[in-house]
């Protein structure tokens, strides 16, 4: 992969030369064009993109995709399909696309088809979420499972967390799911609570298998299991592991026949794919994490294919560089209009702020601009009561994707009405504005006097010109938040290769790692501490005598 420094491409000086130009061209204004939203929108099958409600003008566009060109994104597109070692600093490859292949076209990685190994994995899956499904699945007194509990943190933890949120619709019933992340013991202890050890399930989900989070819950997990069930052989039905790590799967006793293999080329948060999936296809069902795989894989082939023009990911991708580089933005909001996709933007925020959160360049230098926005967000109408009046009077640009479907999996009385109401009226609120003249005018018809006009007015006065994407979708399925999910996941990836970083590794999340692992063993005795800096030996010292 060639290192490009984005700033010295031809598209880069025309972008801030366009930004100049237009600093003072409104969104609403282009709409004189009759054919924007057309030309500006995309549909792919159910899911429209509307991205016409961004400061963008034809030339503008046109720059941003040739600063694709220039950046060589289309050589980085087929890198990543065809396995290309692109993750470098950890030499490893990118394949998360392979796990939602049809079984029947492969994916060659160091002349092993790896689609062989999925479909495998795959297989092992559904017979074992079937067997949960049909309650075929017993604990150890001879009981079907009810509840199952997800331990792992991260990517083991926040796809399949969203996911099965996002389609509880398609929740069996008759089995709970709960999520276990947080080293706070409070997460654990809370859970077990809820749960019956005959009749649960554990999903030890780490890639590592080393992550101290999950360890230390999993060993939890297991001390209380095997308190009720006092033999060792019970924890073979209530026990098994989504890892690439059989070795110390098997060291925590789970025998490798229970464990679900991934492999090194998938990146944590790129892991619901795999079979850090397996909580989500027990819940809903192996049929419907088919289908998501389904959706996933028709984004991919859309993404692989079309012209950057037309191609969803990579518009996205670029009106965020736009936003970002050229308009000064440092964060977006995602903001679902759907309540089931409660988790999503937390998903993202782990999904964007890992892969693009990076100072350093593939050269190793420390970039001169800006890179990964901060990803950030809640599902309407309860944001509109919280953060929304940031969004239209604060002194941050903050672009913003709104999120719905057009059928709801509740449709009670005029509900859906209202919430999509809200989700049109605020992008189009956040574009519009109000003029201080519009202003004045309701005032005064409102009978207000001269003197409280020119006192209140500039208060209620909307700037507007504030961008946003409008994501519409028929119906949130299985499939639809599959293409979704990869839509999100590629325009990272598109954005790391203009960026110019390594978006598969996540070296800034060690050093806390690090010194965690040197300051526990501090924390044991009672003995005074005076190793670190001045602060943090207080700090240590301070909780010792407090507790
Ligand atoms: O699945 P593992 O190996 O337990 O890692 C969990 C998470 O920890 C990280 O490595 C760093 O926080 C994430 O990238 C990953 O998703």
């Amino acid at each position: 992969m060639n290192a490009i420094n984005p700033t010295t491409t031809p598209a880069w000086a025309r972008l801030q030369q366009l930004a100049e130009d237009t600093k003072d061209m409104t969104i609403l204004s282009q709409f004189e064009e009759r054919e924007r939203f057309d030309r500006l929108s995309i549909t792919m099958e159910d899911i429209l993109v509307d991205f016409s409600k961004n400061r963008l003008n034809p030339d503008i566009l046109d720059a941003l995709f040739d600063l694709g060109r220039e950046c060589k994104l289309h050589v980085a597109i087929e890198d990543m399909f065809t396995g290309k070692p692109i993750n470098v600093t950890e030499g490893r490859a990118v394949l998360h696309t392979a796990l939602r292949n049809p079984a029947d076209e492969s994916v060659y990685l160091d002349g092993h088809n790896i689609v062989e190994d999925i479909s495998a994995v795959l297989k092992k899956m559904k017979a074992f979420a079937d067997k949960i499904q049909n309650k075929e699945w017993v604990g150890y007194t001879g009981k079907p499972i009810k509840s199952l509990v997800n331990i792992g943190i991260g990517g083991s933890d926040l796809g399949p967390v969203m996911v099965t949120e996002a389609l509880k619709p398609f929740k069996n019933p008759d089995i709970e799911i709960y999520f276990v992340s947080n080293v706070d013991g409070t997460h654990i202890a809370e859970t077990l609570k809820k749960v019956d050890p005959e009749t649960t399930l554990f999903f030890i989900a780490s890639k590592t298998f080393t992550t101290q989070e999950t360890m230390t819950n999993a060993h939890t997990a297991r001390d209380w299991f095997l308190e009720h069930a006092k033999i060792d052989s019970a924890v073979a039905k209530h026990f098994v592991a989504l890892s690439t790590n059989a070795k110390s799967v098997a060291e925590f006793g789970i025998d490798t026949a229970n464990m679900f293999e991934f492999w090194d080329w998938v990146g944590g948060r790129y892991s619901l794919w795999s079979a850090i999936g397996l909580p989500i296809a027990c819940t809903i069902g192996f049929d419907n994490f088919e289908k998501l795989l389904a959706g996933a894989h028709a984004m991919d082939k859309h993404f692989r294919n079309s012209q950057f023009d037309r191609n969803i990911p990579v518009v996205l991708a670029m009106i965020g560089i736009w936003n970002t580089n050229f308009l000064g933005a440092s964060s977006e909001a995602i903001l679902p209009y759907d309540q089931y996709m409660h988790r999503f933007a937390a998903y993202f925020q782990q999904g964007n702020m890992e892969s693009n959160g990076k100072y350093v360049s593939r050269s190793g230098e420390k970039v001169n601009y800006t890179t990964g926005p901060i990803i950030w967000g809640e599902p309407g109408t309860n944001g509109q009561h919280a953060f929304y009046q940031l969004i239209h009077q604060g002194t941050h640009l903050i672009p913003c994707d709104f999120i719905a479907p057009a059928i709801s999996h509740n449709p009670i009385g005029d509900h859906h009405q209202k919430l999509l109401s809200n989700f049109f009226a605020q992008t189009e609120a956040l574009m519009k504005g109000k003029s201080l003249e519009d202003v004045k005018v309701e005032m005064k018809a409102a009978g207000k006097s001269d003197e409280q006009i020119e006192e209140i007015a500039p208060h209620r006065v909307f700037e507007g010109n504030r961008p946003t994407n409008s994501i519409l979708v028929k119906e949130i399925t299985p499939y639809t938040l599959g293409q979704l999910l990869a839509m999100y996941e590629h325009k990272i990836f598109v954005q790391g290769v203009v960026w110019d970083i390594f978006s598969f590794d996540q070296w800034g999340v060690e050093l806390g790692k690090v010194l965690a692992s040197g300051i526990l063993p501090e924390l044991h005795g009672n003995e005074e501490i005076t190793a670190h800096d001045g602060s943090t030996n207080g700090l240590i010292n301070a909780y010792k005598k407090m507790r």
